[in-house]
């Protein structure tokens, strides 16, 4: 998923490389380099996984919910929520530097010990009976998880300690993304207007 930023060192790769590219960690360690492409042939070809953005996993999240507040008979049906398509560390960095300018620096390492060569989701079925399709492209998640990051960044900078008088203004990066805002709230209105028996107290205990 993107826009993680755990405290410490991060395992997985978005969060390293945010913080690698505002300056935490030196350099990104990408692993295995020496993973065979599906025809078997000799070029070398990096492991590849399913990238989404959270806000397009949220997005998933409430067409499922919608489909299951309309109907009390459901049941436990599962779908796989992605983009339906590999994408390698190397593409996720030069990504990473189209969308912010910035060069990353990079250290070709060993394989990570259990990782595997692709994982990517397929995603037809929810396609088909949600109607739920990953609708940001590659570079547009890039610009939101970088806003998350300097976010969290200056947030982390302004921290005060306890009993210290409010530090001066920073000015802090504007959330541009009214879009998702929008659906929010149309999400909490959803909820809360649910006919569905359970849909109101669920609602209550989400928001
Ligand atoms: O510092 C790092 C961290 C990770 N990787 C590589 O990046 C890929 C992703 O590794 P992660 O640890 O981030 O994630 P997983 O392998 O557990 O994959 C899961 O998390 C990914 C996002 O982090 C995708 O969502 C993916 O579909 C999901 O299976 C792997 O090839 C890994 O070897 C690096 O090269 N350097």
């Amino acid at each position: 998923m993107l826009v993680e930023d755990p405290r410490g060192i991060p395992n997985n790769l978005m969060p390293y490389i945010t913080q690698v590219a505002v300056g935490r960690l030196p350099e990104l360690n990408v692993y295995g380099h020496d993973y065979p492409t599906p025809d078997g042939s000799a070029i070398i070809c990096l492991p590849i996984r399913d990238y989404i953005h959270v806000m397009d996993l949220a997005d998933g999240d409430v067409v499922a919910l919608e489909k299951f507040l309309q109907r009390n008979d459901i049941g436990c049906v599962a779908y796989n929520l992605g983009t339906g398509r590999g994408t390698s560390v190397l593409e996720m960095v030069a990504a990473f530097e189209k969308a912010t300018g910035k060069k990353l620096p990079i250290k070709l390492c060993p394989r990570r010990p259990g990782d595997a060569t692709a994982v990517y989701a397929s995603t037809d079925k929810a396609e088909r009976e949600l109607g739920w399709k990953k609708d940001l492209a590659v570079g547009e998640e890039l610009n939101l998880s970088r806003e998350r990051v300097e976010k969290s960044a200056v947030e982390k900078a302004t921290e005060k300690a306890p009993g210290e008088q409010p530090a001066e203004e920073i000015e802090r990066p504007r959330w541009r993304c009214q879009k998702r805002r929008r659906r929010t709230i149309s999400y909490r209105r959803m909820i809360q207007g649910s006919s569905h028996p359970e849909g109101e107290d669920r609602g209550r205990r989400q928001i």
